[in-house]
């Protein structure tokens, strides 16, 4: 058996205590990240540019020795490749060209996977360097919420524009779900063939979602990618993770075919328990916990592992650690969940 504990657990272990790694774990609330972004450039710059983008992975796994690494790079190189015009400003995070029908009828997957080699060649340098107990992690945005950024142009709170586009166009939106979906399964497989020992796919917007559309236009196209995924790598490890998603998540692991889900803050923990009865589970540690640190830190820490602690767990955020964390309170976290026994 593999000595990687988050492989392990995704083969529905239970270990104690659990695997640890932290979404979003190399950003900005780390001044070492802060430098080589500056050295780097744009963001796109730092995502393509394997020397930084191996440097800003290892970051946090020399920090604090984290079971996973999650490649450096963003859901949104997709709409890159596809040439939207994707980029990244200064406070208002990302922006890109909004798409509509016509756009749709005339994007095509070609150069896609050759625009991303530099990504592939991250992935590669990247398990040669990482420590041989390290889960490498790659990963790509489910096609709802990359499709939300590429309707709308840029974020939004609600997925406004994309879910009245869903309504109007069906059959542009169903055509753009299904070409998401089949770039990103040949995306992830292409990081898996370069050394990714599981993926996680990120549906960030899919608590929007009313339940007809969720299964339409979330488990599906997820399913989908899953499906392609162990077509071609049948040993792939995969996290689905749908923030918001709520009593959606019952029966989400088997109707995507993921072996782990991944669990937002919102998720109650007794549903979550039951949750982990299906399958191994992720989370859910509210990111605002470690900004505050102190005793409101160790109190959530300590309730996500008595309720989850003795069932298959990757101990993790219920979303990505935001700007203003303090990295010493990262440390906090991870010596308390690694004390447990
Ligand atoms: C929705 C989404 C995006 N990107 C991602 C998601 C899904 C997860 C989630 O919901 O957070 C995924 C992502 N983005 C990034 C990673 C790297 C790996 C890691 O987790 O450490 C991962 C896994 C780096 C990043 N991606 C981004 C940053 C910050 C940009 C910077 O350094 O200037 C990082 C470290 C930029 C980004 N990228 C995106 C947004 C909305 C933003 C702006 C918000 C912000 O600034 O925090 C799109």
């Amino acid at each position: 058996m593999t000595d990687r504990k988050v492989l392990r657990v995704l083969a529905g272990e239970t270990i104690s205590p659990p695997p640890i790694w932290l979404m979003r774990q190399a950003g900005r609330y780390l001044p070492e990240y802060r430098e080589t972004r500056l050295k780097a450039g744009s963001f796109l710059d730092l995502c393509y540019t394997p020397e930084y983008a191996v440097e800003v992975t290892l970051q946090p796994i020399r920090r604090y020795a984290f079971d996973a690494a999650i490649l450096f790079s963003d859901i949104l190189v997709i709409p890159d490749a596809l040439k939207r015009g994707v980029r990244f400003e200064e406070g208002r995070g990302p922006l890109m060209e909004p798409i509509d029908a016509d756009g749709i009828a005339a994007l095509t997957p070609e150069g896609v996977i050759d625009h991303l080699a530099p990504v592939f060649e991250t992935v590669r340098r990247l398990r040669a360097e990482l420590p041989a107990e390290t889960t490498l992690l790659g990963f790509c945005g489910a096609p709802w919420t990359v499709a939300t950024y590429m309707i709308a142009g840029h974020g939004t709170p609600d997925q406004a524009p994309a879910r009245l586009f869903a309504y109007r166009e069906p059959a542009a939106f169903a055509r753009l779900l299904d070409l998401l979906a089949d770039i990103s399964a040949d995306y992830l497989c292409a990081q898996i063939e370069a050394g990714a020992d599981a993926v996680q796919i990120f549906d960030s917007w899919a608590g929007v979602l009313g339940e007809a559309e969720f299964e339409a236009f979330a488990a599906r196209p997820v399913r989908r990618i899953v499906d392609q995924v162990r077509a071609r790598h049948p040993q792939a490890r995969i996290i689905a993770f749908a923030k918001g998603a709520g009593a959606l998540l019952e029966g989400y692991r088997k109707r995507t075919d993921a072996d782990a889900i991944g669990l937002d803050w919102s998720v109650p923990l007794s549903f979550a328990k039951r949750l982990q009865e299906e399958g191994p589970v992720q989370g859910n540690l509210d990111p605002m916990r470690v900004v505050a640190g102190g005793k409101a830190l160790d109190e959530g820490i300590d309730a996500i592992l008595d309720v989850l602690g003795n069932g298959p767990l990757i101990f993790n955020l219920g979303h990505g650690i935001t700007p203003q964390a303090d990295p010493a309170h990262v440390t906090q976290l991870v010596e308390r969940v690694r004390g447990r026994t």
